[in-house]
C-alpha cells in the first residue's frame, strides 16, 4: 500500500465493511457514515449492485476513501480499478489475486489468520496485511504471538471478522493495527430499512471512541 494511504487508513482507524443490496443505498449510506465522522469504506463485492454503488459514491461523495472487499477473482480486481478503487482486500491469500493487483498498481491487503498466509503475502511484497476472521482466530491475542518472527518486517494489520465498538479498544491500542473495520456500524438490515440515522450514529460512537484513543 502506498504511504499516502497508509496515512489515511492510520488516521481514520475504521473502515466501514459494507454489503449494499441497492444501488439508490450508496450514497444516502455514504452521506451517513460521513456525517457520523467515518470516511472510509470497504465495499464488498458480495451483491451484484456493489460496483454500480461504488461508481455512485465516487461521483456524489468523494470525500469517501472507497475500498473493496472480497475480491476474489482477476476479473474483479480490474473491475474496481476500473471504478477507480482506493484498495482492496480479500478474505483470504491468494498469490495470483495480490500479483493481478500488484500489475493493476492496485492497493491491495489480502487476508491472513496464519503465519503461512503471512509468509506467502510477505513474499509477493504486502506490508499492510488484513487478519480475518480476527476475532473468532483470538483477536490481539493471537496476532501478537503469530506476528512476532515478523516484527522486523514492520508489518501491520487490519482485523476484520467480529470487530465491535466493544472489542474495538483491544485491537486500536495495538501499534500493529493501521484501523479495523466491520460491518456493526452499517449493518446489511439497516442499509436495507434505510435507517440512516441508526448508522450515523454508530459511526459517530465509534469515531468517539477513536478520537479517545488518539488523544484528539
Ligand atoms: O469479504 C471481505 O473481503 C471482508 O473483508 C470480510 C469482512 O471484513 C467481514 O465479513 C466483516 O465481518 P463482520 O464485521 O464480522 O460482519
Amino acid at each position: 500500500m502506498s504511504p499516502k494511504l497508509i496515512q489515511k487508513l492510520d488516521d481514520a482507524a475504521i473502515i466501514a465493511v459494507l454489503i449494499v443490496d441497492e444501488v439508490k443505498h450508496a450514497v444516502p449510506l455514504a452521506k451517513a457514515l460521513l456525517k457520523g465522522g467515518v470516511d472510509s469504506i470497504e465495499l464488498t463485492l458480495r451483491t451484484p449492485a456493489a460496483l454500480d454503488a461504488a461508481k455512485a459514491i465516487k461521483k456524489e461523495v468523494p470525500e469517501i476513501t472507497l475500498g473493496f472487499g472480497t475480491v476474489l477473482t482477476i476479473d474483479q480486481v480490474k473491475a474496481v480499478v476500473e471504478v477507480g478503487a482506493d484498495f482492496a482486500v480479500s478474505p483470504g491469500c491468494n498469490p495470483k489475486i495480490i500479483a493481478e493487483a500488484r500489475r493493476q498498481g492496485l492497493d491491495f491487503a489480502p487476508g491472513i489468520m496464519t503465519p503461512t498466509d503471512i509468509e506467502i503475502a510477505v513474499e509477493q511484497g504486502c506490508r499492510i496485511l488484513k487478519f480475518f476472521p480476527a476475532q473468532t482466530s483470538g483477536g490481539m491475542k493471537h496476532l501478537e504471538s503469530m506476528s512476532a518472527p515478523y516484527n522486523h518486517l514492520g508489518l501491520k494489520f487490519i482485523p476484520l471478522g467480529g470487530c465491535s465498538l466493544e472489542n474495538a479498544g483491544s485491537y486500536l491500542q495495538s501499534p500493529l493495527i493501521t484501523a479495523i473495520g466491520g460491518t456493526w456500524i452499517a449493518k446489511r438490515s439497516l442499509i436495507q430499512s434505510e435507517d440512516w440515522e441508526t448508522i450515523t450514529n454508530n459511526a459517530k460512537e465509534i469515531r468517539t471512541l477513536i478520537n479517545q484513543i488518539q488523544g484528539k
